[in-house]
């Protein structure tokens, strides 16, 4: 029988996106969220399951990948990848760490890779160093992420701060020798005790190499990149268009932006569409004051917008104005009472017919989605790299889950050009 891989994904765009690098690989991919259906296609070749596990307490992500990985196991898979961000957001507590070490001791395993390295979005990996465009992680962006400032780029050290095990490392010469060298690698790493194998990437012709070294571990662990490798080495990329026209989204509804993210990426996105369509920005001290009022009120406000192109509704601000905002209420304290918002807008608008929402944030991305109550979703067409448009498997719904830093500055505009009759 055919080897099925379970995908547990620690963040809801997370999921999306190594879905839709799966299927633009050619595999046939089910994205499942919290308690979705009890079966899934026969012909699926891997399952996704979406977790909102990046940023929760230690514990709770644990149990619930441990959760994820018994319900993949009864949806017949036989292979795992934990999925979490290509810029490998942590802190010294977790959630990576931890969750590898339980999944390995689950799986009755020792040994797995890291992988988060996606270099057609810049995420690079050399000498066990992730760079984000050229810059090292804690030189990008992410040094100032209101969740996981991630203050070093050195993986080797960020996992063994939070992991039980010892690191290691695929340099990039094994992986320029090819698939037979990295296996090599792989289990002299193995052999001396090594529990996590860092594997250095550089472009994504390296992806299918890696994929091909690790398609045999029952655990791996990284980005998108991976998992496109993986399903790249599997098919030869045979078989996307027809899994992609599943998940296209329809004409007819109405559609909105909400957007949660405050990374380099969408401060851009933006500010370009703040100059295309109607917007209006979500103020924290009414998230905080009276969110329900408030709801009703900024939901009221986008039914009234012209329908084309879609309102846009941002919390997005620069990193000197949510440090400021941070440091007035608490972040924890403020990023709760923003998505809070954006979860009761989004509930209320598809109460009144809006079937297209396309969401900027991973974090606000899970509670929208979340909020909108659907199961699991088809996989549709990339809007850019790691950002497929998806379909509810169960609802006439289309969501466009952007991970913060994805997409050009007219992400939210191409968005749109993807509607079919
Ligand atoms: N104006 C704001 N003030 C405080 N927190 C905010 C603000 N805007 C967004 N946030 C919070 O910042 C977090 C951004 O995380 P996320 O949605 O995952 O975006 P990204 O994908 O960029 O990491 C969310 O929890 C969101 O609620
Ligand atoms: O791997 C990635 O970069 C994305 O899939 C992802 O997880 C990004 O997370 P957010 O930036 O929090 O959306």
């Amino acid at each position: 029988m055919a080897h099925r891989l379970g995908v547990i994904a620690d963040d809801f765009t997370g999921a999306t996106d190594i879905a839709g690098f799966m299927v633009a690989n050619g595999w046939r991919v089910t994205q499942l969220i919290g308690h979705g259906p009890a079966e899934v296609p026969a012909e699926v070749d891997a399952v996704v399951i979406s977790l909102k596990s990046r940023s929760c307490p230690v514990d709770q992500a644990v149990a619930d990948s441990l959760a994820a990985l018994a319900r993949l196991q009864a949806l017949g898979c036989d292979r795992f990848f934990f999925k979490y961000c290509s810029t490998f957001d942590s802190t010294a507590e977790g959630n990576i760490g931890p969750v590898t070490d339980a999944l390995l001791t689950a799986l009755d395993q020792d040994f797995t890779v890291i992988c988060p390295a996606l270099p057609v979005n810049g995420r690079t990996l050399c000498h066990g160093n992730l760079f984000v465009n050229g810059v090292p992680l804690n030189e990008s962006g992410m040094k100032d992420h209101p969740v996981t400032p991630m203050k070093d780029a050195s993986l080797p050290r960020l996992m063994a701060a939070q992991a039980n095990g010892k690191v290691g490392l695929v340099d990039y010469q094994a992986v320029l020798a090819g698939a037979g060298a990295v296996k090599a690698k792989l289990a002299e790493l193995q052999a001396d005790g090594i529990n996590y194998a860092v594997l250095d990437t550089l472009t994504m012709a390296d992806l299918p190499v890696l994929g091909e070294a690790v398609s045999e571990l029952q655990l791996v662990t990284g980005g998108s990149g991976l998992g496109a490798g993986l399903a790249r080495h599997a098919t030869g990329g045979e078989g996307a268009a027809l899994a992609r026209e599943l998940g296209a989204p329809d004409a007819a509804g109405r559609a909105v932006v909400l957007s949660g993210s405050c990374s380099q990426m969408t401060n851009a996105q933006v500010a370009a569409y703040r100059q295309q369509a109607s917007h209006r920005m979500v103020a924290i001290e009414s998230c905080l004051s009276d969110p329900e009022a408030y709801t009703i009120e900024l939901a009221d406000w986008v039914v009234a917008q012209p329908a084309s192109p879609a309102p846009m509704l941002y919390a997005t601000q620069a990193p000197d104005a949510l440090a400021r905002i941070q440091a007035e209420y608490g972040a924890a304290r403020a990023s709760e009472a923003v998505e809070g918002v954006f979860a009761r807008i989004a509930a209320r608008l598809a109460e009144q017919g809006f079937s297209k929402f396309i969401v900027a944030g991973g974090e606000t991305s899970g509670i929208v989605t979340q909020s909108l109550a659907v199961s699991g979703f088809h996989i549709g067409p990339q809007i850019a790299p790691g950002v497929p448009w998806v379909r509810a498997l169960d609802k006439p719904l289309s969501l466009a889950l952007k991970s913060g830093n994805f997409g050009d500055e007219q992400f939210f505009a191409k968005a749109q050009e993807f509607y079919h009759d």
